[in-house]
């Protein structure tokens, strides 16, 4: 993310486009590699994402193109793709969507993409095609921008590549990121395969200007929150747990009924006994997004009593220290007594 801002603030060899979206400054044809992939959390005091880039990730592992799904956890995405119903563009039923190879059996692109790799190890088919050429005309204003998602195993290790037509460095980079090195590292352990290196690249990786503004975002948020980054000095490296050995596809599918149930409104939903602490902590982070929008929604009320705010901190005690610092800052925005609350923690 710095050599990325660096680049797009001050490098040689930028352009400056008009596109729909507003003026930007451009990298054309970015190639960026990330040798810890689970190093895939974006930090510092100023920007620090969790929610909204886990939630994106089981908006895909649920093969959803549901605008109220993502919605909870992106709630400028109606007005980003200008349909409030569906995400035409969705990746999850691209990738996991059953329908998609029906003469082969009904299995997903996943699916095929695993399968492909057990049968030869060299393969370099792996491959998950994103954008496809009829997307060129979208009835709304969902035009995918990723091109594609490859696999592949070298030296024993998963290896992922993706490429990216457009890619917002500030807003769409950290979710992108976070979200295709979690596949990876899922690819990773459905085939027993040490995690690799995860590269990505990208025709067009710009930072708008004067991106149009938002109910979410004003006009300028991009550039001088890039500086305001660039500047701050202090940025976090160290890389999210990881997912436990095995298949996981076990555990995800407890993680996604968990997800769905919390959504619906089931904030007191409790993980199951048997999960495992790493996916125990999603759980418990859907958990408090949920209470925080509960809290969105009743601010008045709050000002006086904050009970949410206590069963957020208890919580937070259960959870893995690599998260609370993304709920901390949560509660930063919110103005919330953080400090009287967190005496106890530590
Ligand atoms: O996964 C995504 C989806 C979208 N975008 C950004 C890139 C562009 O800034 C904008 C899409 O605009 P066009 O490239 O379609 O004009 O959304 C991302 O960064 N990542």
């Amino acid at each position: 993310m710095r050599a990325v801002f660096k680049q797009l603030l001050n490098g040689r060899g930028n352009f400056e486009v008009d596109s729909s979206k507003g003026r930007s400054t451009e990298v054309f044809g970015a190639l960026l590699e990330l040798k810890k992939p689970r190093a895939r959390l974006s930090r510092s005091f100023s920007k620090a994402k969790a929610f909204s880039p886990l939630g994106e990730f089981f908006w895909y592992l649920a093969g959803s193109d549901s605008v109220e799904f993502i919605k909870h956890y992106i709630p400028n995405y109606p007005k980003l793709i200008k349909d409030e119903v569906t995400a035409s563009g969705a990746y999850g039923p691209r990738i996991f969507g059953k329908g998609a190879l029906e003469k082969f059996g009904g299995v997903s692109e996943w699916d095929r993409v695993i399968r492909t790799l057990r049968e030869r190890e060299g393969s370099r088919n792996a491959l998950i095609q994103i954008y496809a050429n009829s997307d060129a005309r979208p009835k709304n204003g969902d035009k995918p921008c990723t091109c594609t998602i490859q696999f592949a195993i070298r030296n024993g290790q998963l290896l992922m590549h993706t490429h990216m037509r457009s890619n917002d460095a500030f807003f769409g980079l950290a979710h992108d990121i976070f979200t295709f090195t979690m596949l990876q590292e899922v690819a990773a352990r459905e085939l027993g395969f040490g995690l690799g290196r995860y590269t990505h690249s990208v025709t067009s990786l710009h930072l708008y200007h004067d991106c149009v503004a938002t109910e979410d975002r004003p006009a300028n948020t991009s550039t001088s929150g890039a500086e305001e980054y660039y500047r701050e000095g202090f940025h976090d490296f160290s890389p999210m747990p990881e997912m436990p050995m095995g298949d996981p596809w076990p555990s995800i599918e407890k993680v996604k009924i968990a997800e769905q149930e919390i959504r619906s409104g089931n904030s007191e939903y409790a993980a199951p006994d048997d999960l495992d602490q790493y996916w125990k902590d999603f759980i418990e982070l859907f958990r408090i997004h949920k209470i925080f929008e509960e809290m969105k929604n009743r601010e008045d009320d709050l000002r006086a009593e904050r009970p949410e705010l206590r069963r957020v901190v208890s919580i937070m005690k259960s959870i893995s220290p690599t998260y609370r610092m993304y709920i901390l800052g949560r509660l930063e925005r919110k103005q919330s007594p953080v400090r009287d609350l967190f005496g106890n923690i530590g």
